[in-house]
């Protein structure tokens, strides 16, 4: 297993072994003492998947009183995955991270609490799994817009973008209560 830091340093790549041989490949996709002492510090709660067709854009979303750390990756196709700190206070506060996941890459992204999180889907469908720190709380959801011109995130083109109508009436960052925005909490 490789773990790298991203531009935000809180934020990991991993990128697991895999085993190959005759009759495919075995890989781990979570071992909790590995993952933990390599920088991965959440202990899990709840295991999610969502599938989604080309041009699904979700995102980006976060929780605040219960907040998600997750553990993020593809089993099927291909999407361009983004974290982005929006924790008031924080030196890379309003910068963003993308990493592509893939089912040939099987590459997970670490996204800890307070950053926002998105994917966009470049394959024809795609299967997204992710790993949660705490439960889902339906009261507890909140968002930043997807094309938020000072975040500035550089999505890959698709030719219809599909955001469901929530997605869509999201804040941007400026205009999000500060409330209602994590704060950085420095080790
Ligand atoms: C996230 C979630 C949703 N739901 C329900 C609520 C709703 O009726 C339906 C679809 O919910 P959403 O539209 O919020 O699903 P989705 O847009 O896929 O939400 C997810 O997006 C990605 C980017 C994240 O980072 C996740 O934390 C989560 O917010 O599923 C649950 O029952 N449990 C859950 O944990």
């Amino acid at each position: 297993m490789n773990i790298q830091k991203t531009n935000l340093p809180e934020v990991l790549e991993i990128t697991p072994k895999v085993f190959s041989d005759s009759r495919g490949y075995f890989l781990e996709t979570y071992h909790q003492s590995r993952y933990t002492t390599n920088g991965v510090p959440a202990q899990f709660l709840q295991d999610n998947r969502s599938h989604s067709t080309y041009g699904v854009l979700r995102g980006l979303h976060y929780q605040l009183k219960f907040p998600q750390a997750k553990l993020v990756r593809v089993t099927r196709g291909v999407v361009f995955d983004v974290a982005v700190d929006i924790r008031i206070g924080s030196p890379n506060f309003g910068q963003w991270t993308g990493v592509t996941l893939s089912e040939s890459n099987n590459k997970q992204l670490y996204i800890p609490e307070g950053f926002a999180h998105g994917f966009i889907v470049l394959s024809k469908e795609a299967d997204f799994e992710y790993k949660c720190s705490d439960f889902y709380h339906p009261n507890d959801e909140y968002g930043i817009i997807w094309n938020d011109p000072t975040i500035n995130i550089q999505w890959p083109e698709v030719e219809k973008l599909n955001i469901s109508n929530k997605d869509c009436s999201l804040p941007t960052l400026n205009q999000a209560n500060t409330e209602l925005l994590p704060k950085y909490e420095p080790n």
